[in-house]
This record gives structure tokens, C-alpha cells and sequence, in this order.
């Protein structure tokens, strides 16, 4: 099943526009859970404990990579997908390089990590995604406002009249989305600028980090993205849930966790469906 329609069933199943982020970080597993092993684990029981109440999973490769874990990734996906078969992966690896290489980081992120979707940076512009764009089934996700306060550095530029990151949109939503398999990633610390995507990407998802940690406006977020069906967005965190508790409980404190932002985002959900 392709990326999209995997997404949809599961923002419905779940009743849920939670992304759960997956960044292990050493120092901050609970005691007893160290080195590969320990992340495997660590990441494995809050999947287990968080699969019901989501509509997709971040693992973020470098959290993986910089420890010499990416074997704990590759048995992780291949466990949500064995385990939790309706919930996607997006493994967040923000790649972007000249043709030749992004063939390999596709290979990498499909065939070798078996994600469904990866996050892209969009900078080095179309032969650069073209790889990506050409595996119809996988989610094509580009960053265009991203969460970070120097994200406005560039992203903002004015760019003939209008701000670079809605020229991205613009260019993203009327000419790579072909296959139908691209979304976005704006950030939920700049509602607004959100909100101004949506008007020009129609229902195209948007991959929404910066609740939780970073301090985004889930209300903002729900007032500016929301599309007309009450989905559209996989809206993400990671610290807030994963570290919820760094106890023993942790698994099911990040259930906990999980389950109260699921049912905060939804309170705000507008749920104006097509007579
Ligand atoms: O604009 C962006 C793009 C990606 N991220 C990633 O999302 C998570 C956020 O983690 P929190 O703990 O929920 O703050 C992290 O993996 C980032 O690399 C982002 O924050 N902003």
C-alpha cells in the first residue's frame, strides 16, 4: 500500500494526527538501556506501547547514526512494520544532493531502511528529488518553513513578491507532485507561515514538528493547518513523549503522553466534511 493511503487509514483507525518522533539520545535512556541494544529497546517498547494512538512514526537517523546504531534502525522499522502494519514510517534524514547521489540516498532510505516516506531538503531543486519522486508508492516529504528560530534566515527571503518558502510550496504542490506523493514540513513554531502554505497546497499533508519541546501552539497549529476533512497533518514530537518519564514507566508514560496530545490536537479539530 503507498505512503499516502497508508497515512490516510491511519489518521481515521487512530482517530489521530499524532506523529511520534523517535530520537534516542545517550544520556537520556532510562537506566539499564545502553548501547545499540539499549536504543533498539528503548525505541521498540515506546512503539509498542504508543502504536494505537498515532498516525506515524520520525525516527531520526542521526540520533541512530552518531551512535554506531544504525542496525537498531533498520530492526526497528522492519519491527513497526511486522508489528504495527497500518502506521507508516517517515525516517527523517532530510536528504539532498546532485542525481547521482540521491539515487543511493533513495536506495538507503527504501530499500535499505524500508521507510515509507523520508524528509528531503528541497534547496539543490528538482533533478535532486527526482529520485525520490519516481518511487510513486513513498512519501516525498520537502522541507519548506521549518520549526527552527534560524529557519527564517533563508525561508523568508523575499523571492519576487512573495517569501522563498511559499514559492517552494507553490513550485512543490503544482509541478513535482505528480505522483501525488509529496507533503511538506512546516513548522508549528510559525502558525501563520503555516497557514499560508495551506492556502496554496490545498490538501497536501504537512509534517508539523515543534509541539511539545520546541514550545508550539497546538491551537495555532489545528486554526492555520487543518484541512477541510479534519486531517492533512502529522503533527510531531519527540522529547516530550519519548522522555515523558525516565523510569522504568517509561513506555507507558509516553503512552500517556501520547494519547493526552492526541486528544488535545483533536479538541481543536475542525471536522468540516463534505456534505
Ligand atoms: O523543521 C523541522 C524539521 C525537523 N525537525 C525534527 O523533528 C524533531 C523534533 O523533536 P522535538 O523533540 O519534538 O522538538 C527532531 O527530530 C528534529 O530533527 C524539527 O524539529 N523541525
Amino acid at each position: 500500500m503507498s505512503f499516502m493511503t497508508t497515512l490516510s487509514d491511519a489518521w481515521r483507525r487512530n482517530d489521530s494526527l499524532l506523529c511520534v518522533g523517535l530520537d534516542p539520545e545517550p544520556g537520556r535512556l532510562p537506566a539499564g538501556l545502553d548501547g545499540e541494544e539499549g536504543i533498539f529497546t528503548f525505541c521498540r517498547d515506546i512503539v509498542d506501547a504508543t502504536a494505537g494512538v498515532v498516525c506515524a512514526f520520525k525516527p531520526q537517523i542521526a540520533h541512530f547514526a552518531a551512535q554506531r546504531a544504525e542496525g537498531a534502525l533498520e530492526r526497528l522499522i522492519r519491527h513497526i512494520h511486522e508489528r504495527h502494519p497500518g502506521i507508516p514510517v517517515i525516517l527523517d534524514a532530510k536528504r539532498g544532493d546532485i542525481g547521482s547521489t540521491a539515487t543511493h540516498y533513495a536506495a538507503e532510505a527504501f530499500d535499505r531502511y524500508e521507510a515509507d516516506a523520508v524528509t528531503l531538503n528541497p534547496y539543490l531543486g528538482r533533478d535532486s528529488i527526482e529520485p525520490f519522486l519516481n518511487r510513486a508508492d513513498k512519501g516525498v516529504i520537502l522541507l519548506c518553513r521549518t520549526s527552527n528560530p534560524g529557519g527564517a534566515d533563508f525561508q523568508a527571503m523575499d523571492c519576487g513578491g512573495r517569501p522563498l518558502y511559499l514559492r517552494v510550496a507553490e513550485t512543490i504542490a503544482r509541478e513535482w507532485n505528480e505522483n501525488g506523493n509529496c507533503a511538506l514540513v512546516t513548522g508549528a513554531t510559525w502558525p501563520e507561515e503555516l497557514g499560508r502554505v495551506r492556502e496554496v497546497v490545498g490538501d497536501m499533508p504537512l509534517l508539523v514538528p515543534g509541539i511539545g519541546a520546541q514550545g508550539g501552539d497546538v491551537k495555532a497549529v489545528m486554526a492555520h493547518g487543518g484541512t477541510r476533512d479534519g486531517h492533512g497533518l502529522m503533527i510531531s514530537s519527540s522529547r516530550a513523549i519519548i522522555y515523558a518519564s525516565a523510569e522504568s514507566d517509561f513506555a507507558e508514560v509516553a503512552h500517556r503522553a501520547a494519547d493526552d496530545m492526541r486528544k488535545l490536537v483533536n479538541s481543536f479539530r475542525e471536522k468540516r466534511l463534505d456534505p
